[in-house]
């Protein structure tokens, strides 16, 4: 029963308009319905597998590996098909592969193996569109479950085929998977009927030997309604059919049922005939419920004839056949105890390193955020930066520009009285204190007011700027001009003589002189009135200085204007001095 549970593997539609297509899918529908056929469709693809696409290729390396499980060579088949499971990109194909797998190993007894490949491949039902190919896979859960003895398993994927609503051979095949592992469970439908509708889907399907598998299992379920002559009736009636098939699996089932109903009867000697057939057919068949049974039938009868002898080596034989069922009970419980636990441990394992990464991609996160949140800090403390800079740059102009206002006149451009003479205080101080030469000159507008009277204010201020640049031009790098009112300028000169200073003055007198007022559109002519003092003559205090340079002035007024006169001791006081040009 178990190598029919491989030959439900779907056939998969193989999409290419070339024959070698059309030869593929039909190799893949008839396989198991004539194996005879499906040698000669394989061997010409074969020969041709240079024509196939990759997809082709794979359901042909399938195939191939099918056959292998077909004819017997397990291993074989175990080996192609892992292959092809792990290359394979197709989940259809790595399903079909993987079920193959799972079926071989259920058949050679390497259970776990095989449940650790059928985790595998359950993991990728969900992604295979194809239902016959699912439910490949659920039948093959539903056999490897069924041969370790974890019927309700076995149970749980048959149940699961029949609400995907499989049909045809997997339909019946299930079916009555199902009737023999609730039969385990002790847990048989209780309506014949239920049996009854299972063995007419497999006859219905041409599947003459599952639709008798399921005659068994209604045959124990009649027995065990108390109605033994019509489950033997039932199974006598199909007896020549079964025997035609050959099949030693069946049959050992057949007669050693049929053993242990026709025992229950009191038909003693038909009892023996059928334990001695199942055990003939078991002979290659070992660690089998059959022979358990067909032993306790034969031990029993030895026993009623009181035949020592025989009760003894049937007895013997029954109590080892029962060690070596239990022995295997054992060993699957085992083995799929082992599967389970290997399982777990890889997904565990999984789990793990799941939460290894999650913690390394929140760990990235946390990096990400904290550069993120870093870069946004040192950004707004950029942006402080430069708004403080703006501000303190803002603030710092405005106070050079107040400072420049404070300290300049705004008309001529020159330093204002208060700023000119808090300046020349310090310069005075500093040649003090450096035993330097200083001096001071002043000057004043002649006959201003005449000039603002005809030609107008604005003239008048063209003029004091005129003056202003004159004065500025003639002044050394480290001399101050000064406006100390009207049209009143004062130059303050540092490390310099009288004579030098005198010089100055004589300068300027001729620079304002030479003031052409066509220049502004008008025709007057622009003289000044100078004042000089030096420090020598009566040192460096600025209000002693600025009173000798003034009393100068008024004597360079006073004696005809234009001109420059120079402080002399005495004059005022002091002695008067030559006024110079
Ligand atoms: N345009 C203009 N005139 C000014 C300014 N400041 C003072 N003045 C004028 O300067 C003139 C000074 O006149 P006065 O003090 O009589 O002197 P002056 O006419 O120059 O005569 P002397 O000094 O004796 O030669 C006045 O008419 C003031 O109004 C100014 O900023 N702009």
């Amino acid at each position: 029963m178990l190598w029919l549970a491989l030959a439900l593997a779907p056939p998969v539609s193989a999409s290419t308009p070339a024959a070698f297509g059309d030869l593929l899918s039909q190799a893949d529908a008839l396989r198991s319905a004539d194996p005879a056929r499906f040698e000669v469709l394989l061997a010409r693809l074969t020969e041709r597998v240079h024509e196939a696409t990759p997809a082709q290729r794979e359901l042909l390396d399938y195939l191939k590996a099918y056959r292998l499980g077909y004819t017997g060579r397990f291993d074989l088949a175990i080996e192609a098909g892992t292959r092809l499971f792990e290359t394979s990109s197709d989940p259809a194909i790595k399903v079909r592969a993987g079920g193959l797998v799972v079926s071989s190993r259920a058949v050679t007894r390497e259970f776990v193996e095989g449940l650790v490949f059928l985790d595998k491949v359950l993991a990728l039902v969900e992604q295979v569109d194809d239902a016959e190919v699912r439910h490949h896979a659920w039948a093959a859960a539903g056999v490897i479950h069924n041969q370790v003895g974890q019927y309700a398993q076995a149970v749980h994927y048959v149940e699961l085929l029949q609400a995907d609503g499989v049909q045809g051979r997997t339909r019946c095949f299930t079916g009555v998977l199902r009737l023999e592992s609730l039969g385990f469970l002790d847990a048989a439908p209780e309506d014949p009927a239920e049996f009854q509708s299972v063995i007419d889907y497999c006859l219905s399907q041409g599947e003459t030997m599952l639709a008798n598998f399921g005659r068994v299992h209604l045959a124990a379920k009649l027995a065990a309604d108390g109605q033994v002559p019509v489950a033997v009736s039932l199974l006598e009636s199909r007896l020549g059919e079964i025997e035609a098939t050959g099949y030693p699996r069946l049959l050992g089932e057949v007669h050693a049922r049929l053993a242990r109903l026709k025992l229950s009867l009191g038909w003693r000697e038909a009892a023996d005939a059928h334990a001695l057939r199942a055990v003939a057919n078991s002979s290659g068949i070992a660690n089998t419920q059959v022979l358990v049974q067909a032993h306790e039938v034969l031990y029993e009868n030895a026993l009623a004839r009181g035949d020592a002898a025989a009760t003894l080596q049937h007895y013997r034989q029954y109590a080892e056949a029962e060690r070596a069922w239990l022995d295997q009970v054992k060993a699957r419980e085992l083995a799929y105890q082992m599967a389970r636990h290997e399982s777990l441990q890889k997904s565990q394992t999984i789990e793990l390193l799941n939460r290894q990464n999650d913690v390394l991609r929140l760990e990235q996160q946390v990096a990400a955020k904290t550069a993120e949140a870093n870069r946004l800090l040192i950004g707004l403390l950029a942006l402080l930066a430069a708004s403080v800079f703006y501000w303190a740059y803002k603030v710092k102009r405005m106070q050079v520009s107040l400072r420049t206002m404070a300290q300049t006149d705004a008309l001529t451009g020159v330093s204002n009285r208060h700023h000119f003479t808090q300046t020349a205080e310090a310069l005075l101080e500093a040649c003090r204190r450096g035993g330097a030469d200083a001096g001071l000159v002043m000057l004043d507008l002649d006959h201003f007011k005449a000039i603002n009277d005809q030609y107008g204010h604005a003239a008048g201020d063209w003029a004091l700027r005129q003056v202003a640049e004159a004065c500025q031009a003639a002044c050394p790098p480290d001399g101050r001009v000064g406006r100390l009112g009207g049209e009143e300028f004062a130059l303050l000169v540092v490390n310099q003589d009288l004579a030098s200073v005198v010089g100055l003055a004589r300068e300027c007198r001729k620079r304002i002189a030479s003031i052409d007022a066509r220049g502004a559109g008008h025709a007057f002519a622009l003289t000044a009135s100078f004042g000089v003092a030096g420090s020598r003559s009566g040192g460096h205090d600025f209000d002693g200085l600025l009173a000798r340079a003034d009393d100068a002035l008024y004597r360079a007024k006073r004696e005809g204007r234009d001109r420059v006169c120079v402080h002399m001791p005495g004059s005022h006081a002091d002695a008067p001095s030559p006024a110079s040009r």
